[in-house]
């Protein structure tokens, strides 16, 4: 099986946790992509969702999916989203596709997480993939300082084919580390959460997946946590 064909096989397993005439929290990305594209052909069955980011808005509403303001809803029974890496106790790496901070507001009010990820996404430890930090703009070189005295290798995110910084969906830049293998990720998100000009960081631990679906190709594997 393709990538792909493993990102749309985990996204269509994930149709079993939408719970009938409730708002579902989704993700961002080319598998929770999928997801939209598979929710869209239950949409009746749910009462809307909220969104991790403007891209995730647009193809919901492209769906006819009705897309809520999280200030407007008590509570939100399931998230489904993907993840960069995942290691055998639910703890992720998140922001490949920078919607890390919306991602992780939405995570924290919602009751169950379920990761869909084709297999290559299962780590023993994570931090192969640059750990993405949200920053205010003007902090980034003095968060990338603090992000170095750690034993990481920051580098600020530019748009594509440009040396423009790239601007998330809530004005700030994202700073990739690269080089840290995170071996407690429990204390690194704390550590980095505490720098001054941090809005988020791409580290799913205090608050990680309770499922994730793993796409491989013997089919879907369903890991718990
Ligand atoms: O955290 C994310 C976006 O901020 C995505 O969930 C993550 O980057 C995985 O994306 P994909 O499913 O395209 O591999």
């Amino acid at each position: 099986m393709t990538q792909d064909e493993l990102k749309q096989a985990v996204a269509r397993a994930a149709i079993e946790y939408v719970v009938d005439g409730e708002i579902i929290g989704v993700g961002t990305g080319s598998t929770a992509n999928f997801f939209i594209d598979e929710l869209g052909k239950i949409k009746s069955r749910i009462k809307g969702a909220v969104a991790s980011s403007e891209a995730t808005a647009t193809r919901l509403r492209g769906h006819g999916i009705e897309v809520f303001d999280l200030n407007d809803v008590e509570s939100i029974s399931v998230y489904v989203d993907g993840a960069d890496e995942i290691n055998a106790t639910g703890a992720m790496i998140k922001g490949g596709g920078a919607a890390l901070t919306r991602e992780k507001i939405v995570a924290s009010v919602s009751g169950k997480f379920v990761c869909i990820a084709d297999g290559s996404k299962l780590v023993e430890t994570l931090g192969k993939f640059p750990l993405p930090v949200e920053v205010v703009p003007m902090a980034a070189n003095a968060v990338s300082r603090k992000l170095t005295a750690l034993g990481g290798q920051p580098r600020l995110r530019t748009k594509p084919g440009s040396t423009d910084a790239f601007v998330t969906d809530n004005g700030g830049y994202i700073l990739d580390v690269a080089g840290l293998s995170i071996t407690d990720a429990v204390a690194l998100e704390s550590d980095i959460n505490q720098i001054v000009g941090v809005i988020a960081v791409g580290l799913f631990a205090r608050r990680g997946a309770d499922v994730c679906l793993l796409g491989t190709g013997d089919g879907v594997k369903k890991l718990t946590f």
